[in-house]
């Protein structure tokens, strides 16, 4: 197995100096034998989930992987499950099949819907990904009600919601066990800062706080390692609108083919492979996402969290801000409200 994924995960957001990337870097992707784990795919024929499908096909910790889609899916896992990697792939075409996808799988991944094109908002998704998050959400309370739930789907910010409020009416919800997926920010403020501060990207660390869109994404570069004096409050300023604007930047670039499919699957494939580790008892597996929180007065919030083997083990708090993330932070506060109210509002009154 390529080191690629292994480094950059092992990088990701952690706590202490236990967790140094030279010390993990040494590690295997995973060491000793890995228990059986299954993980499944929603909307796996797409953009994101192609790529996302072959990098879960490439983690040893996978051993059953089931790529799920309306259509496309039987060629989609006929061409992956010929690479010699652990995980057994099956495909599956149609609602009709949605459940046996989903049966006994531990982790599943929700990039289904469509996505942006150039002048829209990841809200101007929301009235039709509302519908596909609700009614995939729908089957995975009836046939894997324990599973992880990593949600891709935009708009995140009221995708989330929308999957809990399914949920608890299903009488499944489960709090630690809810994840939107925000590493692809996290993945963008470590390039960004070490493209800026001349550092190297592998020992970056950045956590992104808040939500996914726009100035609800708040990177929080006061606590940027390893520590530079070399950015001014310009650079910072610049940093943090460029981090914000990743996504659109990738929007207008494919000029109207959709938006971030290979950084998102990467970035998706990272986070996938956190909550495995987790679930599998790894010590001190700690990633940024969007979940249900109380480190600000928001229901749903984007912070640092320990995983473990139930899910969420620790949402932690916010640590010390600058100035200007704290003004920032109070700024989005308002839209992150609305999009989590948005998304509440539409699972219940349909
Ligand atoms: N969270 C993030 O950081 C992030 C990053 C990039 C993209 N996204 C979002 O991910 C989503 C997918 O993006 P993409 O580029 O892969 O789009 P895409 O159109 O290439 O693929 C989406 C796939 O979803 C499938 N789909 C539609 N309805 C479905 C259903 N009911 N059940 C199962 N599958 C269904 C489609 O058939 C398609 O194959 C978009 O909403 C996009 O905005 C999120
Ligand atoms: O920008 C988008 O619409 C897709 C995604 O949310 C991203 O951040 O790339």
């Amino acid at each position: 197995m390529s080191n690629f994924l292994l480094r950059s995960a092992e990088s990701t957001v952690r706590r202490g100096a236990a967790a140094s990337s030279s010390h993990l870097s040494r590690r295997p992707f995973s060491s000793g034998p890995a228990p059986d784990r299954k993980v499944a795919i929603l909307g796996a024929a797409g953009g994101i989930g192609q790529p996302l499908a072959l990098l879960m096909k490439l983690n040893p910790l996978v051993s059953s992987l089931a790529l799920y889609d309306i259509a496309g899916t039987p060629g989609v896992a006929a061409d992956v499950s010929h690479i010699n990697t652990r995980a057994q792939v099956v495909g599956y075409a149609g609602e009709e099949q949605l459940g046996k996808a989903l049966e006994g799988s531990d982790v599943v991944i929700i990039p289904a819907g469509v996505p942006r094109k150039p002048g829209m908002t990841r809200d101007d998704l929301f009235n039709i990904n509302a519908g596909i998050v609700k009614s995939l959400c729908t089957a995975i309370s009836k046939y894997c009600p324990n599973a992880l739930v990593n949600m891709i789907s935009n708009p995140v910010n009221s995708t989330v919601p929308i999957a809990s409020e399914v949920f608890r009416k299903a009488g499944t919800y489960d709090e630690k066990k809810l994840f939107g997926v925000t590493t692809l920010d996290v993945v963008r403020a470590k390039t960004f800062y070490a493209g800026k501060a001349k550092v190297p990207v592998a020992d970056v660390n950045v956590p992104v706080v808040g939500g996914h869109a726009g100035i609800t994404i708040l990177p929080l570069f006061s606590q940027a390692t390893p520590a530079t004096n070399a950015l001014s409050d310009e650079d910072i300023k610049g940093l943090t609108k460029r981090t914000q604007d990743g996504g659109t930047e990738v929007v207008e670039a494919k000029a109207g083919k959709g938006s971030a499919t290979l950084s998102m699957a990467y970035a998706g494939a990272l986070f996938a492979d956190a909550c495995l580790k987790g679930l599998n008892g790894d010590p001190d597996v700690v990633e940024c996402s969007f979940v249900q929180s109380s480190i600000t007065e928001l229901p749903f919030f984007a912070s640092k969290v320990r995983l473990g083997k139930n899910g969420v083990e620790e949402v932690l708090g916010l640590g010390s801000l600058s100035e200007y993330e704290k003004e920032s932070l109070e700024i989005l506060k308002p839209e992150l409200k609305s999009s989590i109210e948005k998304g509440i509002k539409f699972a219940k009154e349909n």
